[in-house]
């Protein structure tokens, strides 16, 4: 996460682990158009799912690290109430994923438990879209500063939308329409935290999977999260740590995202480990944005235009709304069925595609 105080605050993240190379894209670039900064962002976007965004140096992405760095704080307050408090607010996993996620509901590749805790706060609760749920004090005292973070993080993910916008043929702002905030939808806030493990574990914490909405945007102080590169076989030596960086968001695509472009943007696989080094040692924060669709938007392949590919033979798109999508893919991942893979990065349509990097 943002400021050089949380960073230092830890052990610095080790010079001699396997990270993955993804692109550092500029915030400030970004904003003004620059078209190789764009192109860069559309490469990461089909090749890898994954990209960082430095916020630095603009005054709407500096607000943006402010407001992750008071997520953070709250993150830290929440969970240190005591565990009877928290277990009151747990979530229902067959009504609703919002509140408390104790360590070990859920379960890792091998059926063994999960480590991760966090809290999940919706956005239709905080801004009003819905009727408000309960929560503890803690978090009913910071419904400004959450409502803060959700209008600035979802005004810098449209930003980022309009970019794919444009390289996917569609009329400006066409991605941004589809998570309105002022309509009910699944996006939510994420407040997560992983105890310390034993310095030199390799252990899993939070299942490898893909991101069901359209897009996430992460903030990491302490190493831990890690993605599988494409083309690699799912075992532990392929998977590689996203480092993160000062003043910067992680940014990942989810399905809905592959759904709409054909198969042309790519969700990746990632999942989080034990933070490598002396980190372990520490308890990780990370705080998370996740965008999805308004329950009534349809989940089919956005039709028309030279860059998203036709369906190919035997290729079914259904006329699904999110909400019933989102409900589907969720009981099918717990029943097993559908084993999360990275999805996307086809080929467009006829659009030539620059080398940059
Ligand atoms: O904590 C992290 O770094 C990632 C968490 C994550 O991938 C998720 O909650 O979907
Ligand atoms: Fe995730």
């Amino acid at each position: 996460m943002p400021t050089v105080d949380h960073f230092h605050k830890y052990p610095p993240f080790p010079a001699d682990v396997p990270v993955a190379d993804l692109r550092c894209l500029s915030f400030t670039k970004l904003l003004a158009d620059e078209e190789s900064e764009s192109e860069r962002l559309f490469q990461s976007c089909r090749e890898i799912g994954f990209f960082v965004v430095d916020l630095r140096g603009i005054s709407e992405g500096e607000a943006m690290l402010k407001h992750a760095e008071i997520a953070f704080d709250l993150n830290k307050k929440i969970f240190g109430l005591d565990q009877e408090e928290l277990n009151k607010h747990a979530f229902q996993p067959n009504e609703s994923l919002f509140g408390y996620k104790h360590a070990g509901s859920g379960k890792l590749e091998d059926g063994s438990p999960d480590a991760l805790e966090w809290y999940n706060l919706a956005q239709d609760d905080i801004l009003g879209t819905s009727a408000p749920r309960k929560h503890p004090q803690v978090v009913e005292d910071s419904r400004e500063a959450f409502q803060d973070f959700f209008y600035h993080a979802h005004g810098i993910i449209c930003h980022l939308l309009a970019h794919l916008d444009k390289h996917l043929g569609l009329r400006r702002n066409t991605l941004a329409s589809f998570s309105p905030q002022d309509k009910p939808s699944g996006s939510s806030l994420r407040l997560l935290k992983n105890s310390p493990q034993r310095i030199g574990s390799h252990r899993t914490n939070l299942v490898g999977h893909t991101d069901i909405g359209s897009m996430t945007m992460l903030f990491n102080v302490l190493g831990g999260l890690q993605i599988l590169p494409a083309g690699a076989e799912n075992v532990d030596a392929n998977w590689r740590y996203i480092k993160p960086e000062l003043g910067c968001a992680i940014i990942n695509l989810g399905d809905a995202m592959v759904q709409w472009s054909g198969g042309v943007l790519r969700s990746n696989m990632h999942r989080v480990a034990t933070a490598p080094g002396k980190q372990a040692g520490c308890t990780r924060y990370s705080v998370a944005y996740f965008v999805r669709p308004a329950h009534t938007v349809l989940m089919r392949r956005i039709a028309g235009g030279d860059v998203i590919p036709d369906p190919e033979d035997g290729e079914e798109d259904e006329d699904i709304c999110a909400q019933d999508w989102e409900k589907i893919r969720g009981a099918q991942i717990v029943r097993g069925e559908n084993k999360p893979k990275s999805m996307g990065g086809r080929m467009p349509k006829t659009r030539k595609l620059q080398a940059s990097r």
